[in-house]
């Protein structure tokens, strides 16, 4: 199955929203987090739910600006009312009761790696989500668990490395989802999105 290609946007401002239309990928993140205070409401995301992605990325996860716990449960919540895609951390999901069922569950390790344990139990938990998804940094041992982790059928996985080559590998190796860039990187190794459509687009249309 080919992977879904996700364009990253950091979202400073609303204007920035107009940019969603004029992405040809699978689907738009909206970073959110890139706001210094959380001035969009899930009902102006709600008209662009066909498309996009909703994270507001926790800082300890690679987030830019913090908010609020409670605050973005809630707004969480109602984008969950309201139908909205949105990405949740999954330590963020055992401090908030937060709608994960068809979600895209997330967990980010910078400064070291979780056991295969940890990460089957996540897996295992968040069957439900429409993928279970897994960054890690360059750690020792890191290829091999994402190498693991391919196997697993609603994956996806990314190494934060800076060689963007890695991230397409492990990209064909399984992952259900790959990001790309719009304007800047919201990560290290992203290639830009129009990029990634069309290494995907010619590997998966080969006859
Ligand atoms: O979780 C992820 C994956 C990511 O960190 C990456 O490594 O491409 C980029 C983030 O914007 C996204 O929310």
């Amino acid at each position: 199955m080919r992977p879904l290609v996700v364009a990253s946007l950091p979202v400073s401002g609303k204007d920035d929203l107009r940019l969603v239309s004029e992405i040809e990928a699978d689907l738009v993140e909206l970073r959110l987090d890139y706001m210094k205070t959380l001035d969009v409401t899930p009902m102006e995301l709600a008209n662009l739910k066909e498309k996009v992605i909703v994270t507001i990325r926790d800082p300890e996860e690679g987030g830019i600006h913090d908010v609020d716990g409670s605050a973005k449960a809630e707004f969480l919540r109602e984008l969950a009312s309201l139908g909205v895609l949105y990405d949740v951390e999954a330590r963020f999901l055992h401090k908030f009761q937060v709608p994960y069922v068809g979600k895209i569950v997330s967990a980010h390790y910078f400064t070291r790696l979780p056991s295969r344990e940890e990460v089957d139990n996540m897996f295992r938990r968040y069957r439900e989500a429409l993928s279970v998804k897994v960054a890690v940094s360059p750690i020792p041992g890191y290829r091999e668990l994402l190498a693991y982790l391919s196997l697993k059928d609603n994956a996806t996985i990314m190494p934060m490395v800076d060689n963007p080559l890695e991230r397409v590998a492990f990209t064909l190796l399984g992952s259900k989802m790959v990001y790309g860039y719009v304007k800047e990187p919201t990560a290290k190794g992203q290639l830009h999105y129009s990029t990634l459509v069309r290494i995907l687009d010619f590997l998966f249309n080969l006859r």
